[in-house]
Formats: C-alpha cells, structure tokens, sequence
C-alpha cells in the first residue's frame, strides 16, 4: 500500500528510533511498514492509540502528534485526551461506582480514564478466551502506564506482529472495517446487518446505531443497573414480567402442535407405514370411494304394473328400510311404496318366485249371447299362486276358461288327466299369467303377448316393430285353439260354421257384397301369405297421422306405401322406417280378378237381368281394374278405423270409378258407410271372415269405416290352421 506523506513520517521515524538501542524497540522494516500501514488506515485516535500501545515510549509521542498534525485536521487525541473520546462514546456503559455511588475515591481522571475503556472492562469480565487474555495483558500495560506513572514498561506488553494480526484488542473508539477477518466476531448488527468485531467490541453499532451484543453478554449491565424492589408488590411483579418473559421466549416451543392422529389419515405422511402398506391402504381407499360413489348414483325404479305406478327409490333408502327385492322375481314393489302395494313378505326360503294375480271379476260370456256368470277363479290382486302340485299351481288364480276349462268336470278331468297335459295346463296358465303382467301396455281385451318383453308398448316405442298376426304354436295361444275343445263344442262350432252358407249380394250400384266367398283354404292362404310379410321388411307397424295420432290398427302395404301423414302413396315408407312395400302376391290378385269377376256379372245381371251373357264395359259399375295396390289392415279388439273416403288414389282410377275390392279374415266387423262422414248417418254392415266387398263405379267415393271388431267370431277351422291371433285381418285392392 502506499503510504502517504505523514505515513512515510511516522514509517521513518519508527525506524529511526528501532536503530536507537535506546528504545529497546526491535522492529523491523517489515514490522515497521505493517504498523504504518495500519495506521494510515486507522482513524487518529485509534492510530494514536495503537502506536502508543506498542511504541511504550515518551519519544513515541512526539512521532504520534507530529504524524497526526501531519494526517490532517488537527483532531489528533492523544491516549488520555478524553474530550473528544467522549463525545464519540455514546453507549459507554456507566460503571456502577459511577453511578450508584458518589463516594468514590477514584479520582476524576482515573474515572474518566476508566470510562474510556468499557470495552476493555468488558472483555476482562466476560472472555476467558485467549484473546482475552491478550487484551488483559494489554489493559495491563496500558493501566500501568497511566497509573503506574511514566517511565517505560518492563519490555514489550504485545508483540507487533499479534497487533498487526488484530490479535490484540484496543480500546473501542471507531468502526473497524476488517469484518472480521481480523477480530473475533462480536455479532451481527440485528438492525443493519453489520458484522460486528472484537475490535469494535459490544455497544451501539458503529452503522445504525443499534445495541450489539454478544451472546449472554451482560454488556448492558442490567443486572447490575437493576434497581432492588422497593416492595412486596414490586417483587411480584418483577417475577410475574420474568414469566412472562420466559413464556414469550418459549412459545414456540409450547406451542407447536404434534397431531400423531393426522398421520393415521394421512396414508403418504404417515412414517409407520412401509411403501407397500402405504400402496394397499391407497388402492382401499380408493375402493371404497368408489363403492359410495356408486352407491350415490345407483337409482331403482320399480315399474309397478298391478299399481299402475312408477316408484322411484335409491338404494341406501332400501337398505335403510331393510327391503330387499321383492319375491315378484324382476325386484318389483320395493322402496317406500311397498307398504302401499298389497304384497307378502318374502319367502327367504323359497326358490322360485311365486306369482302375483290381479284381481279379475266374473266375465260375462260372449258368443253364445246367454248372459251366464262363469269361472271366476281369480285369486286376489295380491294373493300369492304357489302350490306343491304343478296343475294346481298353474290353475289357481286364473280364470279357468282361459285355459279350457268350463265346468267342473273339466276341472276335475284335467287334474287327473296324465302329466302331460298337466304341464300343458301349466304351460297355459303361465301365459296367461305373463299377459296378466303386461297389463300395463296391453289392452284387457286383448290377446296375450307372446312374451312379457314383446309387449305392445315396447314395439310402439322401438321401430320397426314386429307384428306377428298369428300366435306361436304352444305358447300363449287361445283357450280354444291349443286346448282341445271339448269335442261338444267342436261339433257345435262345425254346424254354426257350416250354417254360414255363402251369398251375394249387390247393397246398392256399384256396392257388392261376396258374402262368405273366400274358402277357408283361400283364407288360410291370405293369413299364412299376410303372416310371412308382415314380419317382414316392409311389414306391419302402426301407423300414425300425426304425431301422437295413431291409427288403431297395424298396417301392411304391398305393392305402394300409403303414407298416412300425406295421405298419398310412396314406394318407400318414408316417414317410418323407409321400407319399400313389398310385392302383391300373385294368388292373391288371382282371387281379386275372379271376385271381380263376379261381382261385375253380378252388376250385370242387377243391370240387365239373368242374362248368362255378360258384358263388361267401362260404364259398369264395376269397371275392370289390375290392382297394384293392397293395403293389408289388422285390427285388434279395440281398432277401428275413422269414416273417410279412398281418393288417394291417381284421378284417372278414381274418375273411372276403378274398385275397391276389400276382403275380411278372422273376426267379424262392423262396416260402416255412407255419403258423408258422419257415423250415426252411416248404414252398416257386417263383414265376416271370407267377405269380399266391392265398392267400385258409382259407389266408389263411398265414406266407408270400421266401427268395432266383434269377438270370437273367426271360423273355428281358420284359426286351428293358423293360429291366427283375436282380431280382424282386412285387405283392400286398388289400381293407382
Ligand atoms: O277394413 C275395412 O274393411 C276397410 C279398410 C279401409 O277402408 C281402408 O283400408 O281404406
Ligand atoms: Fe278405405
């Protein structure tokens, strides 16, 4: 470092008195240069403080004012100057001598001697470190020096080299920049941050001012500036602050919370647990929220047909009530309603579900006209059928004519017949039970579904639908066609068929009824024909004039599609299921040309006598006409068909007055007719299986519609050769 003019001063002046033997100081160049350069760095009193420390000599005072006059500023203090010392130790810590007691013998300059040193003091009293020791020593010399008198001390009281290392401690006067690199360190300043050194000892930081101690100083003195409690009172309340001191520097420590129950929760902090554990308990929890998850969204609605109700309930409710599913196999009448709905608890014990009846009252007999009270066997809505004996079971709570029994002999010969037709009646009763069980989607009147998931209304809901006119074969047949009649009523059935004798019959111009014309075999061929494309593409479904206005009946079309909502004709069924109708088949337009046929002689003869030689032309009433149209119509108990007028038809077919050549199979029908659509205006008549009615020519305009289907009026032999299922089956030929 380069030394400035009064460092090069000072420098050349320890040297010189170095080579004084005099002086007894041995300081080489090296140690000589260290000293100067610290004291250039060195603030004047701490540069005075240090040379005078080491130096130990009267010359050295001399060197030491002259190199301070020479630094500059003329606010050189020499060691024991304690005017300006004082005013630059704010926080000089009182001695208690000082300011507890005025007795002292102290003289004023010893105390303020003293007071320039508190630091010192302070080391003295609370560092046993070596350091200390130094400082010890140097306090030593410095005290003999001043209060011991003059003359020099007994050799050097610290080497040059332990104060060029700031090993040794001067008296505290100025900040010390060596960071601690050369001092111990005291502390951090806590208000600025300022390493605090040995040096600068403890006391206001020499940046910002701020208390500085070191750790368990007494530094401040408290204790012994403490003043001793006047009173009882006072004492309480010096222990009460200490509690509350103690409590304060403590309270992190009370406070702290060790929740050992979190970690039982919490799977991934729990430390008792090894990964794998930690793994399993996871993939349970996870389970387990599952499970509930699902329990939340689960939802049963029980769909209660005898109730005519849809009952809603969620699962926790049900397992809550203890109701489990009831015996009514698919889980019917259970959740809240269940108390409503008369049910029997069920059986834990049994295996099979027994089955529920509706409550069914007497029926009045249909056919025969008598008015006679019959089987009523219907158990109770509620009554449960089970019984050991299969017949027995299947018998009970059904009425018995539906499955063939009339009387009690009937009963009793069915019972004791062979097992076979044991089972057979079970096998029937257990349809009828099915359709029972459809109530809901099917008509009272009409026949039993097939099975209980081929219910009317599903086949609404879902096209295209299928429609089977006919029954399967051994299963949810009629009474009368599987079940043998009994061979009186067989005979009886024969004669009323046989008494049927065909006719013919001209209502009015252009308006012919073939009475009983089809054969039964040409009938059977229209059913079995009808039957094959009707489950079909193209086949039956029930069609609808707008939305929600259904026609009552299911619908057929060959040949061209009718489209009810346009009321014209498409090849393709559009507005369903996009169909193309299927082909006329050709035995069935044979039939249409011989009825034709005879109805135009019919016609003819009507017009110009018995004559045998007939003569069609276009001015007949009943015009020639090549259908290429048919609509196929069934209609169960309950369909009908509104009055209307066919007009769909091309205008050229309906101004030539091309006929309508309509048959009727199966159950009897009441045809209305008329010149305006008003019903109660309309004049009737009955079209029973094997009818062709011609309206063509005049009459071709004609409102026409069909009013109600009379029950158990299809010919016997019909319906044992085709099964054919209650209702009536309608065909109507047109030319486009
Ligand atoms: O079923 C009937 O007898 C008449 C049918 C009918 O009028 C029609 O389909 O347009
Ligand atoms: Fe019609």
């Amino acid at each position: 470092m380069a030394l400035s003019e009064a460092g090069h001063y000072l420098e050349e002046s320890l040297l010189k008195l170095s080579a004084d033997a005099e002086s007894g100081l041995q300081l080489d160049s090296d140690l000589v240069f260290s000293l100067v350069s610290y004291c250039e760095m060195a603030t004047p009193p701490d540069a005075s403080e240090y040379l005078m420390n080491i130096v130990a000599d009267d010359r050295c005072k001399e060197i030491v004012t002259e190199y301070l006059r020479r630094r500059g500023g003329g606010s050189a203090s020499l060691p024991g100057d304690t005017t300006q010392q004082a005013s630059m130790q704010a926080y000089v810590k009182p001695r208690d001598d000082e300011v507890w007691s005025t007795t002292s013998k102290k003289t004023q300059k010893q105390k303020m001697d003293e007071s320039s040193f508190p630091q010192r003091d302070a080391e003295q009293k609370s560092s046993a470190s070596g350091s200390s020791t130094r400082a010890t020593q140097s306090a030593v010399g410095h005290k003999s020096r001043h209060g011991g008198g003059k003359g020099k001390r007994g050799g050097k009281g610290v080497s040059l080299a332990e104060a060029a290392q700031g090993q040794v401690i001067f008296k505290r006067s100025g900040p010390c920049t060596c960071q601690c690199t050369r001092h111990n360190l005291v502390n951090n300043c806590l208000s600025c941050g300022r390493i605090v050194c040995e040096q600068e000892g403890e006391g206001p930081c020499t940046f910002c001012g701020a208390l500085v101690l070191r750790e368990g100083s007494d530094y401040a003195g408290l204790d012994g500036l403490s003043v001793p409690p006047a009173s009882e009172a006072e004492l309480k309340a010096e222990e009460f602050k200490n509690r509350l001191v103690e409590y304060d520097r403590s309270s992190a420590a009370r406070t702290t919370v060790i929740d050992d129950q979190s970690e039982y929760f919490n799977i991934d902090g729990n430390t008792w647990l090894t990964e794998q554990e930690k793994e399993m308990l996871k993939k349970r929890q996870e389970e387990e929220e599952r499970i509930a998850e699902e329990r939340r969204k689960r939802v049963v609605v029980t769909i209660d047909l005898l109730g005519r109700k849809v009952v809603m309930a969620d699962q926790e409710n049900l397992q809550e009530k203890g109701e489990g599913q009831s015996i009514l196999g698919g889980g019917l009448f259970v959740g809240k309603d269940v108390e409503n709905v008369p049910r029997i608890k069920p059986n834990p014990f049994v295996k099979q579900s027994p089955l529920f009846m509706e409550d069914k009252q007497p029926v009045k007999s249909g056919g025969s006209g008598k008015s006679t009270q019959k089987w009523s066997g219907a158990a109770k809505r509620s009554a449960r059928v089970q019984h050991d004996d299969p017949v027995m079971e299947a018998l009970i709570g059904h009425n018995l004519e539906d499955i063939g029994i009339s009387s009690l002999d009937e009963l009793s010969n069915a019972w004791q017949g062979p097992k076979a037709k044991a089972s057979a009646l079970q096998e029937q009763a257990e349809s009828v039970i099915e359709c029972r069980l459809d109530m809901g989607a099917l008509s009272l009147d009409a026949a039993p579904t097939t099975s209980r998931t081929e219910s009317s209304q599903a086949e609404e809901r879902s096209p295209p639908e299928v429609f089977d006119i006919c029954l399967p074969r051994g299963k949810g047949k009629q009474p009368h066609v599987v079940l043998a009649p009994s061979l009186l009523k067989q005979k009886q059935a024969e004669r009323i068929d046989a008494r049927n004798e065909s006719f013919n019959l001209v209502i009015q111009p252009g308006l012919i009824l073939l009475k009983r014309w089809l054969t039964i075999e040409q009938q059977v061929d229209i059913v079995r024909q009808c039957r094959q494309l009707g489950v079909g593409p193209g086949g039956f479904y029930r069609p609808q004039y707008r939305e929600e206005d259904k026609m009552h009946l299911r619908m057929m079309c060959l040949g061209m599609q009718w489209q009810p909502t346009v009321r014209s004709y498409e090849t393709r069924r559009t507005t369903y299921d996009n169909a193309l109708a299927p082909p006329i088949p050709e035995s069935f337009l044979r039939t249409v040309d011989k009825a034709l046929s005879v109805a135009q002689i019919l016609a003819a003869e009507e017009n110009g006598g018995k004559s045998r030689k007939v003569v069609i032309d276009q001015n007949s009433s009943v015009p020639n006409m090549a259908p290429d149209i048919c609509i196929v119509n069934f209609y169960e108990f309950s369909g009908n068909l509104g009055m209307h007028q066919d007009k769909d038809e091309s205008p050229e077919s309906l101004k030539k007055g091309l006929p309508v050549v309509s048959f009727s199979i199966g159950d009897s029908g009441e045809f209305t007719y008329g010149w305006n659509n008003d019903p109660a205006l309309a004049e009737k008549v009955v079209l029973d299986s094997g009818d062709v009615l011609i309206f063509g020519g005049p009459s071709r305009m004609l409102f026409h519609g069909v009013t109600k289907i009379i029950k158990d009026t299809a010919p016997e032999a019909l319906l044992q050769k085709t099964n054919l299922r209650p209702g009536r089956l309608n065909l109507t030929f047109r030319q486009y």
